[in-house]
């Protein structure tokens, strides 16, 4: 990212996988990304109803806790044929918040018997950066991969619904693509490029 030297940013995220992703995609050089359990912040309460709510909700957060900028992400799954679900509702879909084991079996049982088409499904990512708690003018970008769910879980890498995601035009899930590619590809690595080209045009 490029925003002037020795600033720091609060990423609003407690999620080990979606960090590594961030450091990862941020780089060197942009400012430096700190996240918010470092600084303190607790999670926020998710209570919107969109990814984009949720990406605010999580970011003014995090802004308002630390005095500094801050960085959300709100995403998730949503399968076509369970009418878009389990979309804002990914983390906790099985019950508990984050466990992606119980939350994969739910899904494969849900879409036992489906056949190939009823298995179409897309990573949403929403990304929301604000200067200030009660900045009226967020920066909000949105990332979409597509693909399909498999029948059963492939792979160790990457995180959440990463081994049951196959991609489009790959041969293997999420979880088996090396990690640099999931992140050139991936709806979170598709966000942070649109919300960088947005940063820019303000600059
Ligand atoms: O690249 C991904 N690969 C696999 N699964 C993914 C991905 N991206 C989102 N997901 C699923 C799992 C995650 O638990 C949920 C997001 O829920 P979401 O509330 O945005 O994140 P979270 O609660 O895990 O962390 P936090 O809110 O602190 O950022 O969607
Ligand atoms: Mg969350």
């Amino acid at each position: 990212m490029t925003r002037a030297e020795g600033e720091r940013w609060v990423i609003a995220s407690s999620n080990a996988g979606k960090l590594a992703e961030f450091r990862d995609l941020l780089g060197d050089g942009g400012p430096a990304c700190v996240p918010q359990a470092e600084l303190g912040v607790v999670d926020a309460e998710e209570t919107g109803l969109t990814f984009i709510e949720n990406a605010l909700i999580k970011a003014r957060h995090a802004a308002r806790a630390t005095g500094l900028p801050a960085l959300a992400d709100d995403s998730g799954l949503c399968v076509d044929a369970l009418d878009g679900a389990p979309g804002l509702y990914s983390a906790r879909y099985a019950g508990g918040h984050g466990d992606a084991a119980a939350n994969i079996a739910k899904l494969l049982a849900a879409l036992k018997a489906r056949p190939d088409a009823g298995r179409r499904a897309r990573f949403v990512a929403v990304i929301a950066w604000l200067r200030h708690p009660l900045d009226p003018q967020p920066v909000v970008a949105q990332g979409v991969w597509h693909g399909c769910i498999l029948e059963r879980p492939r792979g160790a890498g990457g995180f959440g619904y990463d081994p049951v995601f196959q991609p489009d035009g790959h041969d293997c899930s999420a979880a088996e693509l090396p990690p640099a590619l999931k992140n050139r590809l991936g709806h979170r690595g598709q966000a942070l490029l649109a919300l960088r080209r947005q940063l820019l045009d303000l600059a």
